[in-house]
């Protein structure tokens, strides 16, 4: 009997140009992988992981003063979502930049401690989404480079309420992830993550502690010519006990605009999108409350 089909688990540690291949075909297949092995110590991960738990316990009216600097970058309160009741979250715009961590410490009042493992944190994990992205883009062949560097990012702490009531329901309600690639840290204890495979199956995605998982976002989808998979994904409340997890994006370009490069263009591959702004991209999918890659198509006509 074949075994359940599970998430693609890619070893940093192996050859590299391993790493590219097993990249490509897991960011087409299913738009997302595990990566085991990379540079992180385990202990950062957990280091950061107390310091986003005590985050959370900070009286309400400082957590409000995580204030939106970006769309959806500030802190949202269990009760600002009439169908969700179960997600907290708070975020820090900028992540790679030192002024997105001062920020975000200065509105919370982080301790020299705190502050510290944040920074170190932000930093590793945005040199780990640095490599993995130019890895991934140079493996399919494009010979360009890509600026991510300057890219808007946001690094987003999220808590889930999860209790013996709420088993069964929604932490978090499907979506795509609206930018370029997602280094998810997903607690290590408590699973309830989800993700639909291109046949439309839902499959879980267990905890895997020392580990990521990669998700590939609407803008990776539009900047391969559709090649990249934006993959649908969702929390779940599994079991009673609290959930955390940190996201760190790689959204878009601040400046300029997303378009296929031409190594993703030819007659079999015609254009799927016109060149947008990830500004504009990410306000229509919030004013239109859309929670998924389908905004494309609604803000870009196909070419005729
Ligand atoms: O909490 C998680 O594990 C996933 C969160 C997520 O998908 C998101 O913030 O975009
Ligand atoms: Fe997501």
């Amino acid at each position: 009997m074949e075994g359940r089909r599970g998430i693609p688990i890619i070893d940093l540690e192996d050859f590299p140009v391993q790493i590219g291949k097993l990249m490509v075909e897991a960011s087409e297949e299913w738009g997302c992988f595990r990566v085991i092995n990379h540079k992180i110590p385990s202990t950062l991960m957990s280091e950061m992981k107390k310091v986003v738990t005590s985050l959370f316990d900070l009286p309400m009216d400082i957590k409000r003063r995580n204030t939106d600097v970006f769309p959806n970058s500030g802190y949202r309160a269990p009760s600002s979502y009439v169908d969700n009741s179960l997600y907290e979250s708070m975020g820090m715009y900028d992540m790679a930049s030192s002024q997105g961590v001062t920020t975000f410490c200065a509105q919370l009042d982080a301790s020299p401690h705190q502050r510290e493992i944040i920074d170190k944190y932000v930093k590793a994990v945005h040199e780990l989404a640095m490599d993995l992205a130019h890895k991934l883009a140079q493996t399919m062949g494009f010979k360009g480079c890509i600026e991510f560097q300057g890219w808007h990012s946001i690094c987003r702490l999220m808590k889930y309420h999860f209790s013996p009531e709420s088993v069964g329901s929604i932490g978090a309600p499907l979506h795509t992830d609206s930018g370029f690639m997602t280094i998810l840290q997903d607690d290590e204890y408590v699973g309830g993550l989800e993700i639909l495979d291109k046949s439309g199956e839902s499959v879980p995605v267990d905890p895997l502690p020392g580990a990521f998982l990669v998700n590939l976002g609407d803008i990776a989808m539009a900047w391969s010519n559709g090649r990249l998979y934006n993959v649908k994904h969702r929390v779940a409340c599994k079991q009673a006990a609290t959930r955390v997890s940190i996201a760190s994006f790689i959204l878009g370009p601040k400046d300029g605009f997303v378009k296929a490069p031409a190594e993703f263009v030819d007659s079999q591959h015609p254009p799927l999108y016109s060149p947008f702004t990830y500004d504009d991209y990410v306000n229509t999918r919030q004013s239109k409350s859309i929670r998924d890659g389908e905004v494309l198509l609604q803000l870009l006509p196909s070419h005729s």
